[in-house]
């Protein structure tokens, strides 16, 4: 596997191995920090209708020297959002922010229990896909069950299910389940966002034997693992260290070390999709 390899998706169109997270990238400074990370390689912007920067996610493209043809956006229906009519209009107001025409990646972002809606949602974007609206379908932070309600209710299987995966919380069941359906697992807060595990010596003793960073290890973990990782970072160094992943490989027994540093309550901040509410 390389930087430029891509993972095909059961709808026929493909990702690229590794994406660009944006949380909290903003203003003049957010599509600086953007349009680096297009140049220093990155072919995937993540970004929701609920990180505000929709707008600066499109300038950092048109800015950048990359075709946009070549660069691929992910955006996220907020829960607030889920009524079928509400999620059509979150579609049109994301292409109208982005500058687009089409969305290459749109996702449920959470199930929100108390809303109860995201199997209409998800009808939205099946038929927001047809009408050309959007190139592939997904969701975020859905269980077992969320995934298969919305299986039953349409027959159209999400391609990409972007969940909670780092070490501290590596997912392994989620990781099957997605699998077995012919999900693609995308993985946010890869690195661990604040509670980053650099220092664990399973990761430790891993970058020392193959010359890498920390965070170099925890990302290739993520590609062995089969996952896609959204790492974000505002610093254009860290941005090419985050990709620059494909002169090593970890072994089996470094992976399953990585992995052992799960915990059950690794979470990052306590988001079970069966309870936690984001608008
Ligand atoms: N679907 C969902 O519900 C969610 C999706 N996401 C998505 O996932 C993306 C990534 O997750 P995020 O929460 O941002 O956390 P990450 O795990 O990507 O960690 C980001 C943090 O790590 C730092 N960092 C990045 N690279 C390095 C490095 N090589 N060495 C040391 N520190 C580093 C960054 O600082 P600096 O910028 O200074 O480099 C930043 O503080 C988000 O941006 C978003 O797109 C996130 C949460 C939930
Ligand atoms: O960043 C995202 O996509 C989120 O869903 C966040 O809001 C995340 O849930 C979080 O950081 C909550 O504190």
């Amino acid at each position: 596997m390389r930087g430029v390899d891509s993972y095909e998706l059961n709808d026929g169109n493909s990702l690229p191995v590794v994406g660009f997270g944006t949380v909290s990238l903003r203003g003049d400074e957010g599509v600086a920090a953007m349009r680096a990370a297009l140049e220093n390689g990155y072919r995937l912007l993540d970004t929701a209708v609920n990180y505000g920067n929709e707008e600066a996610v499109g300038q950092a493209v048109r800015a950048s020297s990359v075709a946009p043809e070549d660069v691929r956006i992910t955006t996220k229906i907020p829960g607030r959002h889920h009524e079928y009519s509400l999620a059509v209009k979150s579609v049109e107001e994301s292409l109208r922010r982005l500058g687009s025409d089409c969305i290459d990646l749109c996702l449920i972002h959470w199930p929100n229990p108390s809303v109860g809606k995201y199997v209409e949602a998800w009808r939205a974007l099946v038929d927001a896909r047809e009408r050309g609206l959007v190139r592939s379908i997904g969701v975020s932070n859905f269980t077992e069950h969320h995934l298969r309600a919305v299986i039953d209710d349409s027959g159209v299987a999400p391609a990409v299910n972007q969940i909670e995966l780092h070490p501290y919380f590596p997912q392994a069941a989620m990781r099957r389940v997605n699998d077995g359906l012919g999900i693609r697992t995308q993985s946010w807060s890869p690195l661990g966002k604040h509670s980053a595990p650099f220092a664990e010596r399973p990761v430790a003793e891993a970058a020392a034997a193959h010359g890498a960073t920390p965070a170099q290890v925890i990302l290739r973990w993520q590609l062995q693992l089969g996952a896609l990782p959204v790492p974000k970072s505002a610093d254009p160094q860290r941005q090419q260290e985050n990709l620059d992943l494909f002169g090593f490989e970890l072994t089996d027994a470094e992976v399953a070390a990585i992995s052992g540093l799960g915990k059950d309550d690794g979470r990052l901040f306590g988001g079970d999709p069966d309870v936690h509410e984001e608008f």
